[in-house]
């Protein structure tokens, strides 16, 4: 059972108050494609760059030691976050999908080749499965895809047969941003390293909203975005296990990454700074260390029983009409995202309705093409729910959707 306060944690998001669409109050329920932000993290974004704005790596001035602090421990705070250890296990990247793109040039380009395989599942994010088929391709591995049952779960009989001695890599998204779908991550990362494969976790949808403990999943890498956890945009998280993230060649090059260059060549400096070259996002990490204290302050078990028990809800309503399919598993064992159609009105249409009631939803293939051709529909509209949702507008999302199938029904 959650116990949070909706009352005080909406208090900290003046954005929630704003009306819409002709004075319609807003009911924000777009939280997968990314969250709104508390009023603390946007006064430490202030105040760095009212207050102790520099460029980090220790200047030897004042303000740049504060900074340089601030940043430096914003990585060992997202670290710890997710059950890691320290600073040299968190890379900050721009975002989920470049942390993809790091491991998959930086590792796939120079290790992978032809016979290797990369497993992945059918309800991927394009993040990581438009990446390693570009470095598939460019290397003459293979791709794979785990397939999911009919009602929205990964096929974990067929994940034991696809992942073999020429697996490399599995990547496996721990909550799906479509289905809602949570996948047995820690499973698959046994599977993956009984056949000495790493395993890359996209948590883009899990830290957010639920506990994560990347030692106890044993994931070899973990990625997630700060503007889907009340943080700014601009930042996202690479955990690497230590080991993996020392011996990795570096994605980008130039100033910071380096320890000492020359006009023949140049050495690498340790990580996480190897691989955050040039001026870092200084602003984004602090703001996120404080996007963390909210969420720790909240509770991310509370976080994650209030998302279920609305997402439940949500779903049992919905589905109490004939005309409305839900994709992915039953209301009570999935994540925050519901993905649905009503018969007769396409998803671009219904959010547009769901619009004028003040409803923001998402409508499309949420960066899940191939997962839709496989649900058989070219698109879906999707609500997603976070700690500042309420039941009441679940409900006025039930009855925008029953405005909608008014409309189309006459
Ligand atoms: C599972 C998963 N994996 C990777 C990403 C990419 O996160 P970025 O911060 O955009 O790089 C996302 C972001 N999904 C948004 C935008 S498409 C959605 O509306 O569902 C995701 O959900």
């Amino acid at each position: 059972q959650a116990s949070l306060d909706v009352d005080a944690i909406r208090a900290d998001f003046p954005i929630l108050e704003r009306e819409v669409a002709d004075g319609r109050d807003l009911v924000y329920l777009d939280n997968a494609a990314t969250s709104q932000t508390p009023d603390q993290v946007v006064d430490a974004i202030a105040d760095y760059y009212r207050r102790y704005n520099s460029n980090v790596h220790r200047g030897l001035h004042e303000l740049s030691q504060e900074a340089s602090v601030a940043y430096e421990n914003a990585h060992d705070k997202l670290a710890e976050f997710v059950g890691g250890e320290d600073r040299e296990e968190m890379v900050f990247t721009k975002n989920t999908t470049e942390a993809e793109n790091l491991v998959a040039f930086a590792w796939g380009l120079n290790e992978l080749g032809p016979g290797d395989e990369v497993v992945l599942t059918q309800m991927e994010h394009h993040a990581s499965l438009v990446t390693w088929q570009q470095v598939a391709e460019k290397t003459g591995a293979e791709v794979k895809y785990i397939p999911i049952t009919d009602d929205g779960y990964l096929d974990m009989d067929a994940a034991e047969e696809m992942i073999t001695d020429d697996t490399e890599m599995v990547n496996v998204v721990h909550v799906s941003n479509t289905l809602g779908t949570v996948n047995p991550v820690g499973d698959l990362a046994d599977i993956a390293h009984d056949h000495d494969a790493y395993i890359f976790v996209d948590g883009a949808q899990a830290a957010p909203t639920r506990p994560v403990d990347v030692q106890d999943i044993d994931a070899d890498f973990y990625a997630f975005s700060g503007h889907k956890m009340l943080g700014p945009t601009g930042i996202g998280c690479l955990y690497g296990k230590r080991h993996l993230l020392a011996d990795l060649e570096p994605f980008l090059y130039g100033g910071e990454m380096i320890e000492r260059v020359s006009y023949e060549d140049a050495t690498w400096n340790d990580p996480p700074w190897k691989f955050e070259a040039g001026t870092p996002v200084i602003a984004q990490g602090i703001a996120l260390a404080e996007a963390v204290d909210y969420l720790e302050d909240v509770g991310m078990e509370n976080i994650q029983a209030h998302e279920e028990a609305l997402t439940e809800y949500a779903y049992d309503e919905l589905t109490a009409h004939d005309d409305v399919d839900v994709y992915g598993p039953p209301g009570d064992d999935r994540g925050a995202a519901v993905s649905f159609n009503v018969d007769g009105v396409h998803a671009h249409d219904l959010s547009s309705i769901l619009n004028d009631y003040g409803v923001a939803i998402r409508a499309g293939d949420h960066c899940t093409q191939p997962l839709h051709d496989t649900l058989g529909v070219p698109a879906s509209a999707r609500a997603s729910f976070y700690l500042y949702n309420t039941r009441e507008e679940v409900d006025a999302l039930v009855d925008a959707v029953d405005e909608a199938r008014q409309l189309f029904s006459t």
